[in-house]
């Protein structure tokens, strides 16, 4: 009997952290992690002190949790009327909001004291302002009541570039900018694609997302110009800049082609759920394989098997 009792006890804590843990919507979390630790490498110049990364990214993790987790409570109302988020911890009820809060505050202290701590004052700063730009900025004042909100909404995520730079140097500087606009112009294509195939559900919650408010062929457009401006701010990583090298500038344009091809077959045919879908995907992928691409260049190994290339 002890037995049973103490494994259904060990079995109700591991279901409460597993819930959680859900609150912080955890799948995002590496894509933003892979853009912070790509801007630290690009600042160090390739040497990045490894405990300086660990302590970056753990930070940089907790923040991004809790500015989730807020993110969570405040839209609670929507998430419970939304069939893909009514199963999240709050609206399904298995979290109250009051501890969802506590949760989300803890996370916030926990991230600043270790990035003030192991890191420096001004990335724990920025990791703050990351937290209120996307709960006040985004979540408050934006997405309820504009259909712009995803344009401006894409700083937050530019916030983790500029966290990862910080880190290094202690200060943002135009190279910072440039991987910042990058995350900002990608973040339109990469949530119109999804919402191409969500508009039934945002409409009916009232959220003003770009489908909803203009519809699928105006969304097709906007998701294609901003695809442009996203390749062409790839570019300006690399001459006369001479950030990156031309490895780096053959995966932005290969990935970015890739990328153009699939905004056209939305443009061509907005309707289509799957194409849409098939563009989200690609817009993740995408943006692991640019910031691989970025690190890569700036490999010893790549230098000179470049230089061999150039030899031959
Ligand atoms: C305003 C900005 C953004 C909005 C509105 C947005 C919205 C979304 C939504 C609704 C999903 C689907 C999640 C689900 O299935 O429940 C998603 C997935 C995802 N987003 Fe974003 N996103 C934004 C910015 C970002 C940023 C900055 C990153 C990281 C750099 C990111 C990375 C991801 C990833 C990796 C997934 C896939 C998660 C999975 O496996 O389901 N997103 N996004
Ligand atoms: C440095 C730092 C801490 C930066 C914060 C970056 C951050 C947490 C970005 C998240 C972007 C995102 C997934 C928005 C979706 O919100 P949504 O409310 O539209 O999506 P939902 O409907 O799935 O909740």
């Amino acid at each position: 009997m002890v037995r049973i009792s103490i494994a259904r006890e060990h079995g109700n804590i591991l279901s409460v952290i597993a819930h959680y843990y859900e609150l912080t919507q955890p799948r995002i979390i590496p894509l933003l992690l892979v853009v912070t630790a790509a801007s630290m490498w690009i600042a160090s110049s390739g040497k990045v002190d490894p405990m300086l990364l660990l302590w970056t990214l753990t930070g940089s993790t907790l923040a991004s949790a809790s500015a989730q987790t807020l993110n969570c409570i405040y839209d609670r109302d929507i998430d419970y009327s939304m069939e893909r988020t009514r199963h999240r911890p709050i609206p399904s009820g298995k979290i109250e909001p009051i501890h969802a809060l506590i949760f989300g505050i803890v996370l916030a202290a926990a991230s600043f004291y270790l990035l003030a701590a192991f890191v420096n004052l001004f990335s724990a700063l920025l990791a703050m302002l990351g937290i209120v730009f996307y709960v006040v900025v985004y979540t408050h004042f934006l997405k309820r009541h504009t259909p712009l909100n995803i344009v401006i909404g894409g700083a937050a995520g530019g916030m983790s570039a500029l966290v990862g730079w910080a880190a290094v140097t202690g200060t943002i500087s135009s190279t910072a900018w440039w991987i910042f606009l990058i995350l900002f112009l990608w973040t339109p294509p990469h949530f119109w694609a999804l919402a191409l195939t969500l508009r039934d559900d945002y409409a009916k919650v009232g959220i003003p997302m770009l489908p909803a408010v203009s519809g699928n062929i105006e969304t097709g457009r906007q998701i294609f110009t901003y695809t442009v401006l996203l390749i062409l701010s790839t570019f300006l990583m690399y001459d006369p800049l001479q950030i990156t090298g031309a490895f780096y500038m053959c995966a932005a344009f290969i990935l970015g082609a890739i990328f153009l091809q699939k905004a056209w077959a939305v443009l061509e045919n907005p309707n289509n759920q799957t194409t849409a879908h098939n563009l989200f995907t690609y817009s993740i992928y995408y943006m692991i394989l640019l910031c691989l691409s970025m690190v890569v260049d700036s490999l010893p190994i790549t230098n000179q098997l470049l230089q061999r290339i150039q030899q031959m």
